[in-house]
């Protein structure tokens, strides 16, 4: 079981420029891989890719073997989890519902790992809680739908540095009792010094011809 991404391709339309240009990358059950690189490389994209959100124009994702796919009835083995936490819960609904949304019940959450569906927050809209316990939410989401891969775009961005190590100690954990793999994406170097197994450097991945060749 392996998260790869073999010789991708991605450009936002036919005209623009190309941002992946002939990326391969592998991520392991249990590992945390950093991806460092500067504003406007291309990371998010990559991770956006990855997790089956963006298809590749040229080149090929696969988690297991199996391309990665959003909202077909089953989970998505790899779960992707972004610095905007607010924007990724409905602002309609109580955190409850966006949990069970995984396809656990309602009424079984209050029953759960407390750090992945934390019951103080549980019957309350995500305009009544913190950044830092909203990205706590959005991570117990992607971790309630058992993937075997995460991809955790600056998850920690904008958050105070108790919150940051409260966040990665959950990652981190996740990571040792479960055995999924992480493909952390961030530009803080020293961060991802710290939370990750290796570091890759986005400029390293990508082909120098800016265009696949044959196009
Ligand atoms: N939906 C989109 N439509 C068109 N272009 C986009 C879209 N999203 C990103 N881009 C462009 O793709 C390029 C790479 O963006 P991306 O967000 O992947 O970079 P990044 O390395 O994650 O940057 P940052 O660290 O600032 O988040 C940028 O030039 C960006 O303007």
């Amino acid at each position: 079981m392996t998260l790869r991404a073999d010789d991708v391709w991605f450009r936002y339309s036919g005209k623009s420029r190309w941002v992946v240009t002939g990326v391969s990358l592998s991520v392991e059950p249990g590992e945390v891989v950093g991806l460092h690189g500067p504003s406007g490389a291309g990371k998010s994209t990559l991770g956006r890719l990855l997790s089956g959100i963006l298809r590749p124009q040229r080149g090929h994702v696969s988690a297991d073997g199996r391309a990665p796919r959003p909202g077909r009835g089953t989970a998505n083995p790899v779960q992707l989890v972004s610095q905007h936490a607010l924007l990724s819960l409905d602002p309609l609904w109580k955190i409850r519902r966006s949990l069970a949304e995984t396809g656990v019940g309602e009424d079984v959450l209050d029953g759960l790992d407390p750090a992945l569906a934390p019951p103080a927050l549980l019957d309350r809209f995500p305009h009544e809680i913190s950044g830092g316990e909203a990205q706590r939410v959005n991570l117990g989401r992607a971790l309630l739908a058992d993937p075997r891969f995460l991809v955790a775009d600056e998850i920690t961005a904008s958050l105070d540095p108790i919150s940051q190590v409260e966040i990665w100690e959950l990652v981190r954990a996740a990571v040792e009792s479960r055995r999924i793999g992480v493909l952390a994406v961030s530009h803080d170097r020293p961060l991802l010094d710290a939370v990750a197994h290796r570091v890759l450097d986005f400029q390293d991945l990508v082909d120098a011809p800016s265009t696949p060749r044959g196009r």
